[in-house]
């Protein structure tokens, strides 16, 4: 397979972090793209805010949107209790294949399973094919004009979400996802927050927003 910089990043980790520790591989591939080449990894100062955010949700079933080289599924199956499952889907084989070498290497390939194939296919699948009823947390971090499309699709049409359920986008800034902002700000079915902090490994301005699905309201009771 042709050298390409996930290939790279892929082989730093396999020769410098422990095999088994999550947290090592994570360090890492931040120490690799901070110095040698910059990748679109959520990084170590966004990472932080999505750490507390899984920590204080306690999830036990995940999405993520967009796994790119395993970074985030990586740090975020750190962290999940025995028996909670992240499922993260992407869509490149190229990227499939370096992540689940790097998944592997960290050890958490029990708590993550990568979906092969785009989310607009993937997501309608998830409850007959792979057996999920509710989600209790979805990390979006895929092309960020599908952000929208897709917090639709696994709210509207899959009932993908539960009272509770926490949606955390990445890159609301840079290189932002201005539809998705306008859409989930004004729903009053979702309590935002919004996290400011920069773009991973660069000095420029970023935020993630978290948004709280507070339940469907009476106009779905009828
Ligand atoms: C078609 C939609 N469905 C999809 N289904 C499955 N996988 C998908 C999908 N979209 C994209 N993907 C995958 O998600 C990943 C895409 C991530 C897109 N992320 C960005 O563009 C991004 C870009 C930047 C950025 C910021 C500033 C810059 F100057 C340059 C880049 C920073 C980030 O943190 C980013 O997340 C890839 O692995 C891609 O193959
Ligand atoms: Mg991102």
């Amino acid at each position: 397979m042709a050298e390409n910089k996930e290939k790279r990043i892929l082989n730093f980790v396999l020769q410098n972090a422990v095999r088994g520790d999550p947290q090592s591989v994570v360090d890492t591939i931040d120490t690799y793209c901070s110095q040698k080449e910059w990748a679109m990894n959520v990084g170590d100062e966004k990472g932080l805010i999505l750490d507390k955010i899984v920590e204080e949700t306690k999830p036990s079933v995940l999405l993520e949107l967009g796994t790119y080289c395993g970074y985030s599924a990586v740090r975020i199956a750190g962290l999940l209790k025995p028996g909670a499952r992240l499922l993260t889907i992407e869509f490149n084989p190229d990227f499939v294949a370096i992540a689940k070498q790097m998944i592997e290497f960290a050890g958490v390939q029990d708590k993550v399973k990568i979906l092969e194939g785009p989310s607009e296919t993937i997501i309608p699948q998830l409850k007959k094919k792979h057996e999920v009823d509710t989600l209790d947390f979805v990390f979006l971090d895929h092309w960020k004009d599908r952000y929208l499309p897709d917090t639709v699709l696994l709210l509207v049409m899959c009932g993908m979400q539960r009272k509770g359920s926490v949606l955390l986008a990445d890159n609301v800034i840079c290189p932002g996802a201005p539809e998705f902002i306008k859409y989930i700000r004004n729903n009053n079915h979702f309590k935002c927050t919004n996290f400011p902090s920069h773009l991973e490994y660069m000095k420029a301005k970023d935020a993630m927003e978290k948004a709280v699905f507070l339940g469907p309201g009476l106009e779905s009771m009828c």
